[in-house]
């Protein structure tokens, strides 16, 4: 499969490259040039698939021309060993619980595909130091710290903002050492990723050393995403329901999630729509409004993993809809809620069904609540454990939330991290340090 840039400037390059490269010199990001479309035999035998047979088969469609097959199947098979239950939690509406992973957010499954895909690509050249640079607003770092950690070869930067990602996730990238480093950035989440963009750029940098990027900026970690929309539909589709009108709600940040599901519906997957749910950085919700996308800096709520300013992967969705933007209107919707609204849903929600929501499952679960049509059926994506956020849950609720014990396990390490200022000369001169 050959990938191009969104900017249309760049060469065009094989998966390896696009994977190695992170994002394409023009600053567009890497898409598959082509998208394969599944066959309806396969959609038959969904509902009765484990997770990790329909990833392979999902893989091997989209990157069986670049990887051997056995190897794609093992490693898809490794990355997806985890469950993603789809749970009741009102009458019409559903959670697919993505927080069942090492790291408890969705970010565990791109994040372990990549590792997996990158290691393999560098089979040849064990003596070859990759530089994994990833900007995180909470969850990307630690499953991407995770998926890295101890492997051979690699070395991973995770740039955070400083005081702005909950204690919990800042002590999963900050405790482990090894190979991993966090570099805690005076500035917002745009700021982290600036900065990495910038370092790809960036010639002397990449002379000196090999950079790429473990964001959904990066195909490998963005493109398995898709894996468990597939997984919810089928799981839903075993119970019986009319699939015909499922809405998927996705608490949306930097917009490598809902891409995910839009080219997984371009793959044949039968959504009827989705909604795109932000907090109160409501950049996309404004564009769909309006047709004018005017990013700015992102403030800081209780949904801190979606503060995010200036979403990458907007271009991947102008790109999908070849920037039409009725067409776009016409598949996604929006809404945008205040941290109030956000408190007030965790709350009620527990209250009235007993469901424990995270701050960002919140926002999605409310948007499904208001904007479900008649005999329309709502999944939305519970992308985070609650106990992520122990402390803002606890005190909106004023119940406890359990720590699962590998959560707990970080909390016992003791945090390591460099202090930066938002400012690319001194990112890079520490970058070359390393060298
Ligand atoms: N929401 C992320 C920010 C980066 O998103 P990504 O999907 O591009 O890695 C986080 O929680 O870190």
């Amino acid at each position: 499969m050959i990938y191009r840039s969104t900017k249309g400037t760049a060469p065009e390059v094989s998966l390896e490259e696009a994977v190695v490269k992170g994002l394409a010199p023009d600053r567009g990001l890497y898409m598959p040039e082509r998208i394969p479309t599944l066959p309806k035999e396969f959609f038959d035998r969904l509902p009765k698939m484990s997770l990790p047979e329909m990833a392979s088969e999902i893989a091997a469609a989209l990157f069986g021309e670049d990887v051997e097959p056995d190897k794609l199947k093992a490693l898809t098979e490794d990355a997806m060993n985890f469950p993603i239950p789809l749970v009741k939690v009102s009458d019409n509406i559903l959670s697919l619980e993505l927080f069942h992973g090492p790291t408890l957010a969705f970010k565990d499954v791109g994040a372990r595909f990549m590792a997996r895909l990158l290691g393999y690509f560098n089979r040849d050249n064990k003596d070859r130091m990759v530089n994994v640079l990833v900007a995180t607003s909470g969850d990307t770092g630690s499953a991407v710290a995770n998926g890295f950690l101890g492997v051979d070869g690699v070395r991973v930067f995770v740039l955070y903002p400083k005081g702005k990602v909950s204690p919990i996730q800042e002590a999963q990238f900050t405790t482990l050492g090894r190979n991993i480093e966090a570099l805690e950035i005076d500035g917002t989440f745009d700021d982290c990723q600036s900065l990495v963009k910038q370092a790809f750029l960036d010639k002397e940098l990449n002379d000196a050393m090999m950079l790429t990027s473990a964001n959904s900026i990066n195909v490998a970690r963005f493109l398995p995403q898709m894996f468990y929309y597939f997984y919810a539909w089928a799981q839903l589709a075993a119970t019986g329901a009319d699939m015909d009108k499922v809405v998927v709600c996705v608490p949306s940040g930097n917009f490598g999630n809902i891409t995910a599901g839009l080219i997984a519906k371009r793959m044949g997957l039968p959504i009827k729509r989705f909604i795109a749910a932000n907090n109160a950085n409501d950049i996309f919700y404004q564009y769909l409004k309006t047709g004018k996308y005017s990013p700015r800096p992102s403030v800081q709520t209780i949904a801190n993993a979606m503060d995010v300013g200036d979403p990458s992967n907007f271009a991947r969705v102008l790109d999908l809809y070849g920037h039409d933007h009725a067409a776009i209107t016409n598949e996604i919707s929006g809404c945008t809620y205040t941290d109030e609204e956000i408190g007030d849903t965790v709350c009620d929600t527990l209250e009235q069904t007993g469901y424990q929501l995270d701050p960002h499952g919140a926002v999605a679960y409310r948007a499904l609540k208001e904007y479900l049509k008649p005999g329309e059926t709502g999944i939305f994506l519970e992308t985070a454990h609650p106990a992520k956020f122990k402390a803002t849950v606890e005190e909106i609720t004023g119940k406890e939330v359990a720590i699962p014990e590998r959560l707990a396990a970080f909390m016992r390490g003791e945090k390591k991290s460099v202090e930066l200022p938002a400012d690319f000369a001194a990112f890079k001169s520490h970058l070359l340090k390393m060298v």
